[in-house]
């Protein structure tokens, strides 16, 4: 095993890739099928919303958006857009990225949340928002109707149904009430109604996260399986570790080094996660067909895993990973 890292570090890349080159687009071809129903659900259920609020991360503001949301709901209700996990983003370019969305996808309202922090600006905002919209639109066959009825929707684990709890949790002193989960995939359907505000009266409608069914972009799949860990099985953990390394390098990101025990950076995924696997004790026993005896190694898989999770948790910073 110790040979084997040696090997790996004496072939350790120096010079780093300028492009992620990744050739197999097959495993950027997901859409499970709940997530037909659900997209199904989510158009079935609009007559009965008067704004839809899109989630979304703040650390792709640009990339990763489900386009059939803006065809099939596009101009239908008044729409905000919030960006979300802000805590993990790095938003010294905020502003640009109002900017950007404004005029290149037309979204006028965007909010930066951190959901985690229901007395954070962008939380504080939300409802002040969603009642000033709904009360210029003209609510179709809903005008009628005292409360209001909010939709939330979004690719998977954005922070959907956080925002929902937190603002439940902020506004009425209620318990959550919409299950979350660091796994995403936890919401399957849209589900019951849930009031978050007394007055004005509002309920929102959590919805299940819903991917675009093809991304053709390489580069676009695999920020949204970084930050998604609904794509971990479909594109794979290690895929998505050379990924974030390369992406670390780009930005001269090395604070891996120190954290991962390494001697300096490094542009070779298989040497990064041999040496952390080996400097954090992470091994495996495997059968050597051969001898039909067992041999340990080291576990690359919990390697990146740990490698992505840390990325994930903003244990390297802050990052806006659109350019
Ligand atoms: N750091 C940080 N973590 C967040 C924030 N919002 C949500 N999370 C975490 O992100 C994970 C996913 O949150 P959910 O609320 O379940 O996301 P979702 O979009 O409803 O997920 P699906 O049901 O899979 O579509 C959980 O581990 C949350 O604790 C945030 O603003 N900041």
């Amino acid at each position: 095993m110790v040979r084997l890292a040696r090997v790996l570090l004496a072939s350790a890349e120096l010079n780093f890739r300028q492009r992620f080159a990744f050739t197999n687009k097959d495993v950027l071809r997901w859409f499970p099928g709940h997530m037909g129903k659900g997209m199904k659900q989510i158009q079935t259920n609009l007559r009965s919303v008067d704004l839809v609020l899109e989630v979304h991360d703040a650390r792709i503001p640009a990339s990763g958006r489900n386009p059939q949301f803006e065809y099939s709901l596009g101009g239908v209700r008044p729409h905000i857009l919030v960006l979300n996990k802000s805590d993990l983003a790095d938003l010294t370019k905020a502003s640009a990225i109002v900017s950007h969305l404004k005029q290149n996808e037309g979204v006028t309202d965007v909010l930066f949340t951190n959901a985690k922090d229901p007395f954070c600006k962008g939380m504080k905002r939300l409802i002040p928002t969603i009642t000033r919209l709904i009360g210029e639109s003209d609510r179709h066959n809903r005008s009628e109707l005292k409360e209001f009825c909010v939709m939330v929707i979004g690719v998977p684990n954005v922070g959907k149904s956080s925002i929902i709890n937190s603002l439940r949790n902020k506004c009425l002193r209620k318990s959550s009430a919409a299950p979350v989960g660091a796994v995403a995939g936890i919401t399957r359907s849209v589900g019951m109604k849930i009031k978050v505000s007394q007055e004005p009266l509002i309920y929102i409608l959590d919805s299940p996260g819903i991917l675009n069914p093809r991304v053709d972009d390489v580069e676009t799949g695999f920020k949204l399986a970084l930050c998604s860990s609904m794509l971990d099985h479909l594109v794979g953990i290690r895929n998505i570790a050379d990924y974030l390394l390369y992406f670390l390098n780009k930005r001269q990101c090395f604070t891996y080094v120190e954290k991962l025990n390494l001697k300096e950076p490094t542009d070779s995924i298989d040497f990064l996660l041999v040496s952390a696997a080996i400097s954090s004790g992470k091994t495996v026993k495997r059968r050597d067909m051969a001898t039909g005896g067992y041999t340990t190694v080291p576990d690359l898989d919990r390697a990146a895993t740990t490698f992505v999770s840390m990325f994930r948790s903003g244990g390297f910073g802050k990052f806006l990973l659109d350019d």
